[in-house]
């Protein structure tokens, strides 16, 4: 079934006026968001494409508090978000695994990092279970696919049980039949938990497929031109007639935002 977001009220994330410019030591810039306006609801899945350089990722790195804005406020769950924190999970493109580490190890490093091996270390083996990694616990990063490796990185993230999953494009680099395996995961483990998931991707069928709202943003500087809630009841059929009339807006939409403005030439 959607999520009627109307009768959803309850935002825990909550961006105001947020802008972020990065300078570099020739003293160039580059304004990368500018005037950012955006609440989340608890509990949604919200995903954010545009064409490359509009922000996307930074705005990621905002939420997660690895980047600070220049101007504006990001408040989490009623509070200011200053630095990183345990309930925002991070999963980066490439999955980042630690290869000198088995499978199991690797999900587990959320937990000591925390201090709470001890007390939830049956959670490593529930979530091996989820991911359906069962067999490859003691296996290395090395020895499992591109897609294993990426729902190792989910797990990774999702055992410390984070308010806010940050997704920055972690299917960019598979294959079609892996993408759309870990796509269904992803909603599993979002119906499972649900946790609130920010998607940062370049795929619009993969948006319109899990999203209950997608933000469109256009780059220099980085800004949101549109916000779309997708209301198609799951699971969603990638070929249906209006899937597909949803997939044409979103691309027109793109098409209009990247469009540079015609050069002016005087004779
Ligand atoms: N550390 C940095 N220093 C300087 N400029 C940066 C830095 N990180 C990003 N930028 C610039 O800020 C702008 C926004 O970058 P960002 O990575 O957020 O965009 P994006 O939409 O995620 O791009 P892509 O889709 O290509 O990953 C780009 O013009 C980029 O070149």
């Amino acid at each position: 079934m959607s999520k009627n977001l109307s009768v959803i009220s309850d935002i825990i994330l909550d961006m105001e006026n947020v802008s972020h410019t990065y300078y570099d030591d020739l003293g160039n810039h580059v304004e990368a968001l500018k005037n950012i306006n955006l609440s989340v609801f608890r509990g949604e899945f919200l995903s954010i494409i545009g064409a490359s350089g509009c922000g996307k990722t930074t705005l990621l790195r905002l939420i997660a508090g690895l980047e600070k804005p220049d101007t504006g406020t990001l408040i989490l769950n009623g509070e200011e978000i200053s630095e990183p924190g345990p309930e925002r999970g991070y999963v980066f493109q490439n999955g980042a695994l630690f290869q000198w580490l088995t499978i199991e190890k690797n999900i587990a490093t959320g937990l000591k990092a925390r201090g709470v091996y001890k007390e939830y270390k049956d959670l490593v083996g529930h979530y091996i279970e989820l991911i359906g990694l069962k067999g490859f616990e003691k296996s290395y990063p090395h020895q499992i696919s591109g897609g294993m490796a990426q729902r190792v990185a989910i797990a990774r993230a999702l055992i410390n049980n984070p308010k806010v999953l940050l997704l920055d494009e972690p299917m960019g680099a598979l294959d079609s039949f892996t993408r759309a395996d870990i796509q269904d995961k992803l909603l599993e483990l979002h119906k499972e938990n649900n946790t609130t998931m920010i998607l940062v991707t370049h795929d619009v069928d993969e948006a319109i497929y899990l999203s209950d709202r997608i933000v469109i943003m256009t780059p220099r500087p980085g800004k949101i031109s549109e916000i779309m809630e997708i209301r198609l009841p799951h699971p969603r059929h990638r070929g249906g007639t209006e899937f597909l009339e949803i997939r044409r807006r979103i691309l027109e939409k793109l098409k209009l935002a990247s469009a540079l403005p015609q050069p002016e030439y005087i004779i």
